[in-house]
C-alpha cells in the first residue's frame, strides 16, 4: 500500500538542476538526510529534464517510502517576475520555458523553483560557511557562473530575480586587454554553427598563470587561467567572507590556480558608458528584464558596421557572418573559425522581431 506523508514522517525533497548532472536529496522531518541520488542532465532537451527531475523524485520517494514529498528546485538562472518564464541559465535549453508550471504539473503538487546560487547561499547562512552571518555571499562556479546574497536567512531576488548575479556583468579595474569590454564580452555569445567572434588586429601570444609562453596542453589555456583567476578575484575582493560552490575549479580570490600570485587590480576603475554596455548573459542585452532598450554596436572607423540585435524573452540574440563588427570605433570581426568557412547566415529577424539593425557597407 502507498503510505501518504503525515507530518512526522514528511519528506522534503531538494533538487539541484545542474548543466551536467542532476541530483536530488531527500530530507527527513528533522534535516537528516534520507536518500540521495545523482543522474545526467539530459542537456538539450527540456521535456526529458522534466521527466528526469519527476523521476528523481518518485525514486527518492520509493527510497524513503514516502509520497507526496515537498519539492525545491534550485536552477541555473531565474523565473523571471515579468515573464513567468526562465530567463538567464546557462542549461539554454530552459530558457523561456514555464519551467514552475510544468514541474509542478509534472509531479502534480506545487514546487519551489529557486536561482541555484540563492540556494547555496541560504545553505551556506543556515549551517555552512556563513552561519551567524547577517549578510552572506556565494559564488557558485558551475556550467555556468552566478552568486546570490542572503541578509538574515532570506535570499534578496531583486525585482528582476538577479539580485547577486555577478558571473555576466562589468568588473572593475578593466585591464588593457579587456577593453573596451564589448569587444571582449561578446566572445560569451554563443554564436550560431560554427561562428565566433574576435577582436580584430593583434593577438596576444598565450601564455600560462605567470604569463610566460604556455607550451604544451591547450593552446592559451594557461592565458585564459590566469585571466579567470584574476576575473574572479576582482569582484570577490570586497565581502568578509565568501562561498564558492560549483562543480568547477576556482582560484579563489586574488590568488592565482596554483594558491601563490597575489591578483592587482592595476588599473583604475572606469566607469562603463553607454556605448560599452556589455552583452549580458547569453546574448541577452544586460541583465535587464525586460530589456529597457536594444543594444547595438556603432558605425565604425571605415563606414562598416555592424549587427545588432535585440535580446528579449529568453532568446539568444542573433549574430551574422561576414560583417565587421565595431564598439565604440573599435573593430573587431565576426568570422568562421579557419580553415573551414562556416555559411553565411541570411540575416533575417528572430520570430519576435529581434533584429534592430542591421547595415551593411
Ligand atoms: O548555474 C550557475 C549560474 O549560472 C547562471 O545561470 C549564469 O550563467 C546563474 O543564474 C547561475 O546561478
Amino acid at each position: 500500500m502507498k503510505r501518504t506523508a503525515s507530518p512526522s514522517s514528511l519528506i522534503r525533497v531538494g533538487i539541484d538542476l545542474g548543466g551536467t548532472k542532476t541530483e536530488g536529496i531527500a530530507l527527513g522531518a528533522a534535516g537528516e538526510e534520507r536518500a540521495r541520488v545523482r543522474v545526467p542532465t539530459p542537456r538539450g532537451d527540456y521535456g526529458a529534464t522534466v521527466r528526469t527531475i519527476a523521476d528523481l523524485v518518485a525514486r527518492l520517494e520509493s527510497a524513503t517510502g514516502s509520497a507526496g514529498a515537498t519539492v525545491g528546485i534550485g536552477i541555473p538562472g531565474a523565473v523571471s517576475p515579468a515573464t513567468g518564464l526562465v530567463k538567464n541559465a546557462n542549461s539554454t535549453w530552459l530558457i523561456g520555458k514555464p519551467f514552475d508550471q510544468d514541474m509542478a504539473e509534472a509531479l502534480k503538487r506545487p514546487v519551489r523553483i529557486e536561482n541555484d546560487a540563492n540556494c547555496l547561499a541560504v545553505s551556506e547562512a543556515a549551517d555552512g560557511a556563513g552561519a551567524g552571518c547577517g549578510v552572506v555571499f556565494a559564488a557558485i562556479l558551475g556550467t555556468g557562473c552566478g552568486a546570490g546574497i542572503v541578509v538574515d536567512g532570506r535570499p534578496l531576488r531583486g525585482r528582476n530575480a538577479i539580485g547577486g548575479e555577478w558571473g555576466h556583468n562589468p568588473l572593475p579595474w578593466p585591464t588593457d586587454e579587456e577593453r573596451p569590454g564589448a569587444a571582449l564580452l561578446l566572445r560569451q555569445i554563443r554564436l550560431p554553427g560554427n561562428l565566433r567572434v574576435r577582436p580584430r588586429g593583434r593577438r596576444r601570444p598565450p601564455t600560462d598563470h605567470r604569463g610566460a609562453p604556455d607550451r604544451g596542453g591547450h593552446r592559451g589555456a594557461g592565458g585564459a587561467r590566469r585571466r579567470r583567476g584574476r576575473r574572479h578575484a576582482r569582484p570577490a575582493g570586497g565581502p568578509a567572507r565568501a562561498r564558492a560552490g560549483g562543480d568547477r575549479q576556482c582560484p579563489g580570490p586574488g590568488r592565482d590556480r596554483a594558491g601563490r600570485r597575489p591578483v592587482e587590480p592595476g588599473v583604475p576603475l572606469r566607469r562603463l558608458t553607454p556605448g560599452d554596455r556589455p552583452l549580458g548573459l547569453h546574448g541577452q542585452p544586460g541583465h535587464a528584464d525586460p530589456p529597457r532598450r536594444p543594444w547595438r554596436f556603432e558605425r565604425g572607423p571605415r563606414g562598416r558596421l555592424a549587427v545588432a540585435a535585440r535580446g528579449g524573452r529568453g532568446q539568444r540574440s542573433k549574430l551574422y557572418s561576414g560583417l565587421s563588427i565595431t564598439s565604440r570605433g573599435v573593430p573587431g570581426t565576426l568570422s568562421p573559425p579557419p580553415p573551414r568557412r562556416a555559411a553565411v547566415a541570411a540575416p533575417r529577424p528572430s520570430r519576435t522581431g529581434g533584429v534592430s539593425e542591421l547595415v551593411r557597407e
